[in-house]
């Protein structure tokens, strides 16, 4: 087969480029634009040809002014050409996206030459990006989910042990106070038996908005499971975290559900447990804590709580993880 000659070649990467519908530029030394193709004025919102001769940073001025091109958030268009002009012709090759203000998004890839001219392909990547978004934020909505609970919107146990992690480690860290609690609502079983699965919902709904309201806003409440539930609460030890739970115990004796049943009412029972600086615990220690104080609420007749007095002499809570 004959070789095409190096005439022809041109000629076809020529019209090539001319046709395309990716944009393509080529601009000297001095960043004037010595050829662009339709598509390229196109995608900054230039007429075919516009851009010839012309210097980019005018280009760029233009557009910025007529509310086109790339979506520049610099605090000024000088800012920002600064910032290209940093940036272009720093390597040989480089390949970054760029936003415009219509939305779409584009490739350019820039290729510098030795004489200085540098040559500049772009691809619309419009559709790629809104397939990205749309996964990122999928993403997003199942970690949202996995840490959740669903009938709540609080978080459930995987994400409140994270966060108990976390937060006792700071605690023990700079030795300051920390409580954990574990609450159980009372008799919940029946509320379900006698007013069905729906009312029982409500009432563990209504019980998870009740807690935001009468705990601070860095206190950490979450759903361990069922009618269970556990709050961490930062920088407080126990006689004032005592004092916050029993004051609920009071607060929510003084409400209703009537959406439950005309003057339905409810109680729950806690168990505190605290990791003060004299304490070298761990989560399983707190939680084996305020699950045995917890027990011995339900046990001593509910709508209660209690707190773990830890004796230097006992042995470890059993574990309640
Ligand atoms: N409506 C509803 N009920 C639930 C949910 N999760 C667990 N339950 C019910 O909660 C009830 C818990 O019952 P028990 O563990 O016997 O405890 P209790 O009746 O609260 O008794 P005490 O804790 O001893 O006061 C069971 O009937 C579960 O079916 C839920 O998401 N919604």
């Amino acid at each position: 087969m004959q070789q095409p000659s190096a005439a022809s070649l041109s000629k076809i990467l020529l019209r090539d480029a001319v046709d395309s519908d990716n944009g393509i530029a080529v601009l000297d030394a001095n960043n004037i634009f010595l050829f662009h193709n339709r598509a390229f004025a196109c995608m900054f919102g230039f007429p075919d040809g516009a851009m010839l001769g012309k210097h980019y940073d005018d280009m760029m001025a233009w557009a910025y002014t007529h509310r086109s091109g790339p979506l520049i958030e610099a605090a000024s268009l000088d800012e920002w050409l600064a910032h290209v002009h940093s940036r272009q012709r720093s390597v040989r090759f480089r390949s970054f996206e760029v936003d415009l203000i219509d939305g779409r998004w584009l490739l350019l890839n820039e290729q510098v030459h030795t004489g200085g001219e540098m040559v500049v392909l772009c691809t619309d990547i419009s559709k790629q990006k809104k397939v990205e978004f749309e996964l990122k934020q999928a993403h997003a909505d199942l970690q949202r989910l996995a840490l959740t609970d669903e009938l709540t919107g609080m978080p459930n146990r995987r994400h409140f042990f994270q966060q108990l992690d976390t937060e006792l480690a700071r605690a023990r860290r700079y030795r300051h106070p920390m409580c954990l609690a574990m609450l159980d609502l009372d008799h919940f079983k029946r509320v379900n038996d006698r007013h069905g699965h729906p009312a029982g919902d409500a009432v563990l709904r209504h019980f998870a908005a009740f807690m935001r309201q009468h705990l601070r806003a860095v206190d950490m409440i979450g759903r361990l499971g069922g009618e269970e539930f556990a709050i961490l609460l930062p920088e407080t030890g126990v006689e004032e975290a005592l004092f916050v739970l029993r004051r609920m115990v009071e607060q929510l004796a003084r409400q209703t559900v009537d959406a439950v049943a005309p003057g339905f009412a409810y109680t729950f029972s806690g168990g505190v447990a605290a990791a003060d600086d004299a304490n070298s615990v761990d989560c399983k220690w707190l939680l084996a804590g305020a699950d045995q104080a917890l027990y011995q609420a339900k046990s001593g007749g509910r709508n209660r709580v209690n707190a773990y007095l830890p004796d230097a002499n006992a042995p470890a809570p059993a574990d309640a993880a």
